[in-house]
């Protein structure tokens, strides 16, 4: 007889704006125990969630749980990433981008019973300045809208129409140069995003054509448009058509380089980061194994 598997949900108890009290009573009915242990623990701090992580693949955890959003996900998996360890994903975020392009529930109870059908995939990484992420990075507009989500108390889908309107009527584009694969690019961008994944989170498509399975990472710059485009901009971003955007060019890459005017911010699956002028960004094919 196989024997059980252990799984350890990991639970952010801000992520989304939802507190998420009684999770573990709530799981526990919808989780298989003839095929699962289950443990369950709470972030007390950003990191924990990676610092939890760590320590299940060394206990040799079979299964590890974000429930949470994409920057639980991200701290949860760059942990696990490399190992045999598999993710699962309960999503309680606030934009829930990989989860939604993996096609997990967003109900609670569902997303658990998803678990015990026991399906994994390996995806791909990337890494930027030497973190990992596995959904979309970016720099520019992203980064000062996810610095100014980071930093503001509402969460959930709300939390981010505050910040992208605060932030877009005064956002002015920057120069960058970008080396795509030894290809030399000279841009003005109000934004660009590189995507494992399609989708930022509530279904706005940077890069509709990323696939986490490829081996390749997507480079979406967004140059300087009208202000009277902007509804059309947004048509785009939730129609999956952003790559038919006279103001958008993806660019597919493995290794890219870009170099900015100055150090500033950039988001990491929707975490602001602080980085260097110079960002080496590169995609790890096949790294990070999850249910899905
Ligand atoms: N106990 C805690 N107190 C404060 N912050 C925490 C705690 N635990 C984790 N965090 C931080 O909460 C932040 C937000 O988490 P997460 O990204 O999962 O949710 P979200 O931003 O609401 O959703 P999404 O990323 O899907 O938009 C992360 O930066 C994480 O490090």
């Amino acid at each position: 007889m196989n024997r059980k598997k252990r799984i350890l949900f990991i639970v952010n108890p801000i992520s989304g704006g939802k507190r998420k009290k009684n999770f573990e009573k709530r799981a526990l009915e919808d989780l298989d125990l003839a095929i699962y242990d289950a443990q369950f623990t709470f972030t007390e701090y950003p990191g924990h969630a990676r610092q939890l992580g760590e320590q299940a693949v060394t206990d040799g955890v079979d299964v590890v749980v974000a429930v949470g959003g994409d920057g639980t996900i991200n701290e949860i998996a760059s942990a696990l990433n490399g190992t045999d360890t598999v993710l699962g994903i309960v999503p309680e975020g606030s934009g829930n981008g990989l989860a939604l392009y993996l096609g997990i529930p967003l109900n609670e109870r569902a997303a658990v019973r998803r678990l015990n059908r026991f399906e994994d995939m390996t995806i791909d990484s990337g890494t930027i300045n030497g973190l990992s992420f596995f959904n979309v990075a970016g720099i520019g507009f992203d980064a000062s809208v996810s610095d100014r989500f980071a930093n503001d108390n509402i969460r959930g889908p709300m939390g981010y129409l505050k910040a992208v309107l605060s932030e877009i009527s005064t956002y002015k584009p920057k120069r960058y140069v970008l080396d795509i694969d030894g290809k030399l690019f000279e841009r003005e961008a109000f934004l660009i995003s590189v995507a494992n994944s399609p989708q930022y989170g509530n279904n706005a498509y940077v890069a509709p054509q990323a696939s986490v399975t490829d081996g390749i990472l997507d480079v979406c710059i967004v140059h300087r448009f009208p202000l009277y485009t902007i509804p059309m901009m947004i048509f785009h971003l939730f129609n999956k058509t952003a790559d038919q955007s006279e103001y958008v060019e993806i660019i597919p890459g493995k290794q890219i380089r870009i170099e900015r005017e100055a150090a500033d911010a950039v988001h990491v699956d929707g975490e602001p980061k602080e980085m260097d002028t110079v960002l080496s960004i590169a995609v790890n094919p096949g790294t990070l194994r999850i249910l899905c």
